[in-house]
């Protein structure tokens, strides 16, 4: 028996949608929390799968939490134990990685398997093991698990081939209490790095540069709890922007930072979406003339996120003519296509490009969420499309997307899940 999502497409949307803390910057920040001496308070946990397991393995780790109200988690690392994490629950996301910095910044140890997370082609963490040691770590790899080593960890200069997201993050959490000053150039800029950088700082790290492609950081010998917030998504708030383009009369996305999610509002504008950009919200308005084709190319910030072009591909099957989604992050980031299709969709894959011939009418067939961000296009497709939608593996969905189910249906969709064979 598995547990499906339905929709029953075809039903316009109207009202507010609030957006949750952010899944990628929440999920660096409950591993960072670990390298302060004292309790941290974070505010704005998104109630998602990927943080459930984040709080599975801080619990093997001996570090007490608690969750106060609804979104709000209470970190004591008080007692940490730095044991070998090789539980299922490190398997289950991508950013279990990020307690490879952490601990081997805290402790000089760490010991690790391989992280999960979506599958979008290969997912190497070279840039991060080159990180750790160029800071003075020893690496092995036995029985499956990463182990990190170092007596002393000392400041470097780090040139990232790739401004890799995961790498900047992993090697900042390796450096705040190395020896001297640490710089990594070439790091990536996306905003969920300045959040981490900005949450390390409260604790009392002296890291400067963020938002930039060149990150400094000076050691320190001691890390503190405090008190922090998490910025609110800006995927899943361009998910819900998307939704509103698709089916909203009139939406309103709120808890938002526009400048985050500057790339998509423009495309969004070029396809001809009616929308009105406040300072923490965004308000979509129903279109009555046919969407235009575009191209789209992600990139990294403040390009157009990977993130977010599946769920777009779903809205370009709606405009007149044809369409191209080109990746640059994740060359085989394509497999919501064969699902879209499945809708009554046509979009031709030849990565790393697709091509999306439209304007089709959707309908409702059984489909896969493959991945966190299929599973968003899949959802848009169903929404509009005539008749029910079944999608199915959406536990891919859930280690993103808080509280999907109520927003949408808040909304006025008609969305539910059930039991199948
Ligand atoms: C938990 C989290 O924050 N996940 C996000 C993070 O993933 P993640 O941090 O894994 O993505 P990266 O920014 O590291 O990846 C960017 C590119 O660099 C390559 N690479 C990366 C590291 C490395 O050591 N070697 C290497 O070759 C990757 O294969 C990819 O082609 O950024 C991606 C790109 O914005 C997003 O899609 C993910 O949602
Ligand atoms: C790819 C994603 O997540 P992760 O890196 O956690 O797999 C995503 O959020 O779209």
């Amino acid at each position: 028996m598995e547990k499906v999502i339905k929709i029953e497409g075809g039903h316009r949307l109207n009202g507010t949608v609030r957006i949750s803390g952010s899944k990628n910057a929440t999920v660096a920040l409950i591993p960072a929390c670990v390298l302060a001496n004292n309790p941290v308070t974070i505010y704005g946990v998104p109630n998602i799968s990927d943080v459930h397991s984040l709080q599975i393995l801080l619990e093997e780790l001996n570090v007490k939490v608690e969750k106060k109200g609804d979104d709000t988690l209470y970190i004591d690392p008080t007692n940490i134990q730095n044991i070998p994490m090789v539980s299922n629950a490190v398997s289950k996301l991508r950013a279990s990685y990020y307690f490879m910095g952490a601990l081997l910044g805290r402790f000089g140890h760490a010991e690790i398997k391989m992280p999960g997370g979506c599958y979008l082609g290969p997912r190497p963490i070279d840039l991060h093991l080159k990180g750790f040691e160029s800071l003075g770590a020893t690496i092995n790899y036995e029985n499956g698990c990463y182990i990190l080593d170092a007596k002393e960890l000392t400041g470097t200069n780090i040139f990232l081939d790739i401004s890799s997201v995961g790498a900047t993050i992993n090697i900042m959490m390796a450096a705040v209490y190395a020896k001297g000053r640490t710089t990594i150039e070439n790091a990536a800029r996306e905003p969920e790095i300045i959040d981490i950088a900005t949450l390390l700082n409260k604790m009392g790290a002296r890291i400067h540069g963020m938002g930039t492609s060149t990150l400094v950081i000076d050691g320190v010998k001691e890390l503190g709890g405090c008190f922090y917030e998490i910025i609110p998504d800006r995927i899943e708030a361009a998910t819900y922007i998307i939704i509103a383009a698709a089916m909203a009369d009139d939406m309103i996305i709120e808890n938002i930072i526009p400048q985050h999610l500057e790339a998509v509002i423009m495309k969004l504008k070029q396809v001809g979406i009616d929308m009105k950009v406040g300072t923490d919200f965004i308000e979509v308005f129903k279109t009555d003339k046919p969407l235009k084709p575009t191209e789209i190319l992600t990139k990294p910030y403040p390009g157009f996120a990977t993130d977010v072009q599946q769920p777009f591909t779903a809205l370009l099957t709606q405009a007149e003519g044809n369409s191209t989604v080109t990746e640059t992050i994740y060359k085989e980031r394509f497999k919501h296509c064969k699902e879209l299709n499945k809708m009554g969709a046509d979009i031709d894959v030849m990565t790393p490009s697709c091509f999306i011939n439209g304007k089709t009418k959707l309908h409702g067939a059984k489909v896969t969420s493959t991945d966190l961000r299929c599973g968003a296009g899949l959802v848009v497709a169903a929404l509009m499309a005539e008749g029910i939608t079944e999608i199915h593996d959406v536990y891919h969905i859930d280690r993103g997307y808080d509280n999907l189910d109520g927003k949408l249906v808040n909304l006025g969709a008609k969305l539910w899940r059930e039991e199948v064979e």
